[in-house]
């Protein structure tokens, strides 16, 4: 068994991200019978002494029935009527179904922006620790009936990764539709299933596709993103089938199980290279790249070969490599009108009040790719 599995099996506090593909049937709604399933092998897990955070999708596909639409709305404005409608539906079935349990549940909806603002990310985190400590169930989603286009995260995994770090939990379950990540989309024919991935080259060059339930959002493209962005964060990630949901969270000897980083970001390295949003970007030559991803030094204006978007000193922006690619994120010490007169210079040229970092290292995450 893999270290991942292990930690999963064995983690103290755990998210468990259920996607609408597992709970919702289109042209039907939501599935009370695979909710229960999915309700029961979480209780006996929580029977077990593991504290666990649901974050759960469906309220759209939850509201389409209720509201006599046959398929999942385009326009935003729709699916906010239904996640109106659905989120409703979908916090009373899982609180009758916790209730058959004894379990209490909380239903916390959260924007970007309780997430990605450091002072509501506290007040998040406030709010989990008591629920949990309380005994009771904190089931969550994105509070969609007043996410604009610009501030949504769109889909779930990200936002479970986000939890999963902001709650310190041990493990994050991702269960979907699909038991497992495969090496190809599987609607495409033969692929193999991909049953550990321990590092970048077990993902490179697979082909990863976007839902083909017509229910779920960001498809597998989200799911992977979300699995490396909790891994390289330090927390480990099992991706199942929820209706294997109870050997996911028993043995979790199911799906694929991503292996976490070896140190655990702080949060506020964490928020930097994750969750807070880049105003702008720094592009960097192949030297800078080395000294800030490799050597982790801090960025100076010689290493710069351009700057884009409207920032100020304070802000975080990425730092792209040559071919355009993120490799990391930090916070900027300048505006960005002041650093094309800057930039390509050695630090001794520029004048006193300038001769600083531009990214120093402190401020700085590299990203796993
Ligand atoms: N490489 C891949 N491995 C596994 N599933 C894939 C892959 N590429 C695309 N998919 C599709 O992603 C779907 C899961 O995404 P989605 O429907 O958004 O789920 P959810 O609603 O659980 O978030 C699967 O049903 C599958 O068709
Ligand atoms: N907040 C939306 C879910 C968005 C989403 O990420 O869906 P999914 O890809 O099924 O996890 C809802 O509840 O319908």
């Amino acid at each position: 068994m893999s270290a991942a599995r292990e930690a999963v099996a064995a983690a103290r506090r755990l998210v468990v991200k259920v996607g609408s593909s597992a709970l919702t049937t289109a042209g039907e709604g939501l599935d009370a019978r695979r909710l229960d399933a999915l309700v029961e092998a979480i209780a006996t897990r929580i029977g077990r002494g593991t504290q666990i955070v649901l974050v759960s999708s469906g309220a759209i596909g939850a509201g389409l029935a209720p509201l006599s639409l046959r398929k999942r709305p385009g326009d935003l404005a729709t699916q906010q009527a239904a996640a109106s409608v659905g989120q409703l539906a979908l916090a009373h079935a899982y609180a009758e179904s916790f209730g058959r349990y004894s379990l209490t549940v909380g239903q916390v909806l959260l924007t970007s922006d309780d997430v990605v603002r450091r002072a509501h990310y506290r007040n998040a985190q406030r709010t989990f620790s008591r629920l949990l400590a309380l005994g009771a169930v904190p089931v969550v989603n994105e509070n969609d009936t007043v996410a604009t286009e610009e501030i949504r995260f769109g889909d779930n995994d990200r936002l479970a990764a986000l939890v999963a770090h902001l709650i310190g939990a041990d493990a994050l379950v991702l269960l979907s539709d699909v038991d497992a990540l495969y090496d190809g989309d599987p609607r495409d024919g033969a692929t193999a299933k991909i049953a550990e991935v321990t590092g970048e080259s077990d993902v490179d060059g697979i082909k990863v596709g976007m839902s083909s339930s017509g229910l779920g959002t960001g498809g597998m493209v989200s799911k992977l993103a979300a699995a490396r962005t909790a891994a390289a964060a330090g927390i480990p990630v099992l991706l199942a089938s929820a209706a294997a949901a109870a050997a996911a969270l028993d043995t979790a000897d199911t799906g694929t199980a991503f292996t976490a980083a070896d140190s655990r970001l702080s949060a506020r390295r964490f928020w930097l290279g994750y969750a807070a949003g880049a105003k702008g970007r720094l592009r960097l030559d192949d030297g800078a790249v080395a000294a800030v991803v490799r050597r982790r030094r801090s960025l100076l204006a010689a290493g710069i070969i351009g700057v884009d978007g409207e920032f100020e000193a304070g802000d975080v922006v990425d730092l792209v490599d040559p071919t355009g690619e993120t490799v990391a994120r930090g916070v900027v010490g300048f505006d960005a009108g002041e650093l094309p007169a800057m930039i390509g210079r050695s630090t001794h040229d520029l004048p006193s009040e300038q001769r600083h970092e531009v990214v120093h290292a402190d401020d700085l995450v590299p990203l796993s790719r």
